[in-house]
């Protein structure tokens, strides 16, 4: 569903993204992790067009990145920081993004419900608190049922009820045959709903593996603690055990 191949990204002679290759298909939800700056929202942008790499291939869907813009169409985004018009309510917020995808007229409006936006619609989005903004966001990314989610660090700010919600949502759509691919350092949100583990440093792929293969090689039942290990230790700490 998407290919990546030997996708490098440079920022003057600094390199965000090293020949990255790659492969993620429907049903999977991959994490994305990595210190710091290690290039996951660079690999994350360079998928949804927002960043353009010097050298490389992506492709969604068979659809090259670089030429055919259509892909996004079945993509959802939630973004770090969600960025809307401020003045808007919530209510108008999700109809213009409604009147703006006429393609779609069926919607995903459970999560709308699940955070109970409904009984606050009315407000602007520059009276919200970060929290609800991220609920927003969420709720967006899902509304017309796109195939592909991107989510960066979608359970931050989010309340433990929220998250809860948005990571069983997440299993859900993932057990419906969709890709979601997301980035987080709240590592323990992301244990029972990841079943791929991608792991950057300084912009190159250290790892890619399932995260049945991982909680094997390191002897470690909770992703957090393997990863957390791996971030203090290097990688060398999964071939040493
Ligand atoms: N527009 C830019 N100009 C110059 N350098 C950039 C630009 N965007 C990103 N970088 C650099 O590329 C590297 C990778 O950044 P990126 O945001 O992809 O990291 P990240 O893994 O998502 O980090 P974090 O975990 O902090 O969100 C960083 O060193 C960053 O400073």
């Amino acid at each position: 569903m998407i290919k990546i191949e030997n996708l490098t990204k440079r920022y003057g002679k600094f390199y965000a993204l090293n020949d990255i290759s790659a492969a993620f298909y429907k049903g999977q939800t991959v994490s994305l992790l990595g210190p710091n700056g290690s290039g996951k929202t660079t690999l994350i942008k360079s998928i949804l067009g927002l960043v353009i790499a010097e050298s490389g291939v992506i492709k969604v869907n068979g659809h090259d990145v670089k030429k055919d813009w259509a892909y996004k169409a079945d993509i959802g985004y939630m973004p770090q920081i969600g960025r809307y018009p401020e003045n808007m309510t919530i209510r108008q917020v999700i109809r213009m993004l409604k009147e703006m995808r006429k393609d779609v007229n069926s919607y995903d409006e459970e999560l709308i419900e699940r955070f109970s936006l409904r009984a606050i619609e009315h407000k602007t989005m520059k009276s919200l608190s970060g929290g609800t903004r991220q609920k927003v966001s969420a709720c967006l990314a899902f509304l017309f049922r796109p195939n592909l989610l991107i989510m960066d660090e979608p359970t931050a700010g989010l309340d433990p009820v929220a998250s809860e919600i948005l990571k069983n949502k997440i299993a859900l759509e993932r057990d419906n045959g969709k890709l979601i691919l997301i980035t987080s350092h709240v590592i323990s949100d992301l244990d029972e709903i990841t079943s791929h583990v991608m792991y950057l440093q300084d912009g190159a792929l250290v790892f890619y593996k399932t995260a049945e293969e991982l909680r094997a090689s390191t002897g470690e039942e909770r992703l957090n603690k393997v990863i957390a290990a791996i971030m203090q230790n290097g990688y060398a700490y999964e071939n040493h055990r």
